[in-house]
């Protein structure tokens, strides 16, 4: 079978929707992921189309390894993205893309690309640990070795530091004010990029961090954003069904839910695709759409994947399909998450929940626990921490935040050293022999995620232990009975 590219889609006899050879890159996106291609790729294709204005193709990065890149550069840059859900499948080719690059193997071009004039757009979705943040402060870790080989020169290969370095570069020709767009789930991921990168001009030595930190200031804004699109990564089995459908080989598919939001905070440096022609919100406050969303959707799935995981569920349709795994969710989001929420003027909460329980049902969608359940000690700070240390402060008890934490805990200490997460090895370290309630709740509060008054507090950890011991029987039916009381 054929690969997908521009010469075997016009064989097929069909063409990209975009002209291809009117597009000129003026974004860069960092973090070329599943995600990035059905939603941030997807709202930009949409937004050339709609205006006609062609010079927004993006140069797509990948972060981490070369696989995505080998995906899409013998592709020139063209993937499908499938729809999966009630009414849907149709198997759609996204032409925005203009180039890509492997970021680890070519460092120098992707900062050379944020420092190019035409650029004045940089988006990334580089997942939470690629921030290089540390988890309780939020604050550049100038102690990784990475961010400390990106301070002192060498090509730089975290994402924070492609930025600056890029941002450096912008600086000394004067390629003009540019606008760094956050895509990932943080709150407040925009503001805490910023911070960021303010963050490595501080560490950089003397006039250099100082005139860096300046331009930056003048030149650059960090919108925060709010994202939404349920994305799995994509399987074997999904490759062969998207090349039945299209008649063409695509490596580089993607698949998604029909549902898609993006929110975006209106603070631009420099000029931007019209997003909001494609559908996107343009707001002076998306902290409550954020705040809501994490609290509300990603909480859950978190809740969902590590309940579910000890339940033996694979996806997460499953675990929704389950009355224990979804009255516990039901009841975090209503009883906990919704009353410790500023909602976006205008939404509807309690609807705004059923649609996310809903969303979180489809079936076709084939989200596994696995994915939502990796890079933990990342999430648990967002989704989490906010919501029971609200529950907290009006003197409540926060038993399904403290559910969502003990499956986490059971998650890790079954896991042990094999866990998906950047601090595996600190986690591993902490766990004790014995892997009962009494002795692993204690360790893992000491794991760098759990803020001192949490980690003080009987109450919270009293329950986390509670329910730690109740998933860890393993008597279904007690679990059951105490999450549906
Ligand atoms: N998949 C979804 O449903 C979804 C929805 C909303 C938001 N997001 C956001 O997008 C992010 C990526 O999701 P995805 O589905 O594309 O995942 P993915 O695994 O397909 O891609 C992750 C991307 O992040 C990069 N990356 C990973 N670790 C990195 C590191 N340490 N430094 C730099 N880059 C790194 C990878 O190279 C890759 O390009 C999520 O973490 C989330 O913040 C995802
Ligand atoms: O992508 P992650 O790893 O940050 O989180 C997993 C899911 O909770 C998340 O991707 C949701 O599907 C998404 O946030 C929906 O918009």
């Amino acid at each position: 079978m054929n690969r997908l590219d521009p010469a075997s889609l016009g064989r097929s006899g069909r063409s990209p929707a975009l002209d291809r050879d009117a597009l000129r890159t003026g974004v860069v996106h960092l973090g070329a992921g599943a995600f990035f291609r059905a939603h941030t790729a997807v709202y930009t294709e949409d937004a050339m189309l709609a205006t006609g204005d062609t010079s927004w193709g993006i140069g797509a990065v990948t972060g981490r390894s070369a696989r995505v890149w080998e995906q899409m550069a013998p592709q020139d840059g063209l993937f499908t993205v499938t729809e999966r859900g009630s009414g849907s499948g149709a198997v759609r080719v996204v032409s925005s893309v203009t180039g890509t690059l492997a970021g680890p193997r070519d460092p120098r071009a992707v900062v050379e690309l944020i420092g190019a004039p035409g650029t004045r757009v940089v988006t990334l979705t580089v997942t939470e640990k690629g921030y290089r943040a540390a988890p309780l402060t939020g604050r550049l870790d100038v102690r990784d070795p990475s961010v400390r080989a990106d301070l002192d020169g060498a090509p730089p290969l975290t994402s924070v530091g492609q930025i600056a370095r890029g941002l450096q570069l912008r600086m000394l020709r004067d390629a003009g004010p540019i606008t760094v767009v956050s895509c990932d789930n943080l709150s407040g991921n925009g503001d805490r990029t910023g911070a960021l990168v303010a963050d490595f001009a501080d560490a950089l030595p003397g006039a250099e961090g100082d005139r860096l930190r300046a331009w930056v200031a003048e030149s650059v804004c960090f919108p925060n954003t709010m994202v939404d699109r349920m994305v799995p990564a994509t399987t074997p089995e999904d490759l062969d069904r998207v090349e039945a459908a299209l008649g063409l080989r695509d490596e580089a598919a993607v698949i998604a839910e029909p549902f898609r939001q993006w929110v975006i905070e209106d603070r631009f440096a420099a000029a931007r695709p019209r997003w909001e022609s494609a559908g996107a919100l343009l707001t002076d406050d998306v902290l409550p759409w954020e705040e809501t969303k994490l609290r509300i959707l990603n909480a859950g799935h978190s809740l969902l994947a590590y309940l579910g995981l000890s339940l033996g569920h694979r996806t997460i349709a499953e675990c929704a399909a389950d009355t224990v795994a979804a009255t516990a969710v039901h009841r975090l989001v209503h009883e906990e998450a919704l009353p410790s929420l500023r909602l976006p003027e205008g939404l509807d909460g309690p609807a705004y929940a059923e649609s996310v329980l809903a969303r979180f049902a489809n079936p076709a969608l084939g989200h596994t626990t696995a994915k939502v359940a990796a890079d933990g000690s990342q999430k648990i700070g967002p989704r989490l921490l906010p919501t029971i240390r609200a529950v907290r402060e009006r003197g409540g008890e926060p038993r399904w935040g403290a559910l969502a934490v003990a499956a986490w805990m059971h998650h890790v200490a079954t896991a042990g050293p094999r866990v998906e997460d950047p601090l595996a090895a600190t986690l591993a370290g902490l766990l004790p022999d014995r892997r009962r309630a009494a002795d692993v709740v204690p360790r893992l509060m000491e794991a760098g995620v759990f803020p001192g008054e949490l980690v003080a507090d009987t109450v919270f950890t009293g329950l986390a232990a509670h329910w730690y011991e109740l998933i860890d029987a393993g008597d279904t039916r007690a679990l059951g009975k105490e999450i549906t009381l």
